[in-house]
């Protein structure tokens, strides 16, 4: 016997009370072990535990939710009762309606105490100075390659990873108005945004001047104030400026993903133990002769650890040709392969910072 849709809704505000009891219930456990770790002086936010549960949640789930729903919901569980333990203070590329505020609470849900920033710049700065608890930063994109800005800051800052998180990005032109194309005049956006649709711009906008603004939600507030303008930012962003989207998905390359890096003081959390899915960042120089790069690499190849990611940037030594070499390796720090393997590279190496070892965002 199929039920109405009338039965089925008054089954599901019965299932629905049985959750909000059983979350209140989850909150008031939280916040039992919020009193502990006041009392003990320790960090409330843990990482890897909130991937741990998120990880055992998902391997049991027996449908029909779909995996990445079950990440979805108790990402946004724990950030709640994480903020009733304390609130986190995140600090992300601003205004309102960025990639990096997405990103921001992609990662550690929408519970949290914003602080947007100017520049990524400022977010080091609030992050290191304590404004902020944790920092998030754009490291890669997959059609631009690296954010030279962010890595450079990695290098001189005291900061360290203590995750990641990706995000397909989708850019949208947007006007105060539906502009037709070829009336637009100018377009401003972040110049990632900017290299990201390039050749959609040639081809549907060629007349339009391009304008590279701090953030793309501050090009969407820009575009705002002219109908001949344009900002190319997220659907966020339209409706934070409540500007129309003119053209729909316009990134060059479908699979527009950036991964962020979300960072803090040290002292404000330690490296996060081994999740049993993690990855580990490193920047690493070698000194300029024939060979030095074949032999930073082949102590990872002799210990059976994956490298992920291979970046080099100039050193900026005043030495040509000199180069920092950031690493992502698959596994934790803490395990005995990659351990070992970094024991042998490090003597190797001019320069060796481990920017951190984390849980990968999957
Ligand atoms: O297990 C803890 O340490 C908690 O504080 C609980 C909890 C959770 O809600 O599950 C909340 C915050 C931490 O980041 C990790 C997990």
């Amino acid at each position: 016997m199929t039920r109405s849709i009338a039965d089925l809704r008054v089954a599901i505000d019965a299932v629905d009370q049985q959750l909000l009891q059983l979350l209140n219930d989850r909150a008031a456990l939280a916040n039992e072990v919020g009193d502990i770790k006041r009392k003990e002086g320790s960090q409330v936010f843990r990482p890897e535990r909130e991937a741990q549960v998120i990880h055992t949640l998902q391997q049991s789930n027996p449908g029909p939710l779909k995996g990445n729903n079950v990440a979805n919901i108790w990402r946004e569980i724990m950030s709640a009762c994480r903020a009733l333990e304390a609130p986190q203070r995140v600090a992300y590329l601003g205004p309102a309606g960025t990639f990096s505020e997405q990103a921001a609470e992609a990662f550690f849900g929408v519970s949290i105490d914003h602080v947007p920033c100017a520049s990524f710049d400022e977010v080091f700065d609030a992050t290191t100075s304590g404004r902020a608890d944790f920092g998030v930063v754009p490291m890669e994109n997959s059609t631009e390659g690296a954010v030279t800005r962010s890595l450079d800051l990695f290098l001189t800052s005291p900061l360290h990873m203590i995750g990641e998180t990706s995000l397909l990005v989708r850019h949208n032109l947007l006007c105060s108005q539906q502009t037709p194309l070829e009336e637009i005049e100018a377009v401003y956006a972040h110049p990632q945004a900017l290299a990201q649709c390039q050749n959609w711009l040639s081809v549907h906008a060629p007349q339009a001047e391009r304008h590279a603004a701090s953030s793309n939600a501050e090009g969407a507030r820009i575009a705002a104030s002219n109908p001949k303008w344009a900002a190319i930012a997220s659907l966020r962003a339209a409706s934070q400026f409540g500007l129309h989207v003119v053209a729909p998905a316009i990134q060059d390359e479908a699979y527009n993903r950036t991964r962020f890096a979300v960072m803090c003081l040290p002292q404000t959390l330690a490296m996060p133990e081994a999740s049993g899915n993690d990855c580990t960042s490193l920047v690493l120089s070698v000194v300029n002769r024939p060979g030095a790069v074949y032999e930073l690499l082949e102590p990872l190849k002799r210990h059976n650890v994956s490298m992920t990611r291979f970046e080099s940037r100039p050193a900026r030594s005043g030495q040509q040709w000199e180069y920092f070499f950031y690493i992502d390796l698959v596994g934790h720090i803490s395990e005995p392969h990659v351990a070992a393997a970094l024991a042998d590279l490090r003597p190797i190496c001019a320069y060796y910072k481990v920017l951190g070892s984390y849980a990968i965002n999957g």
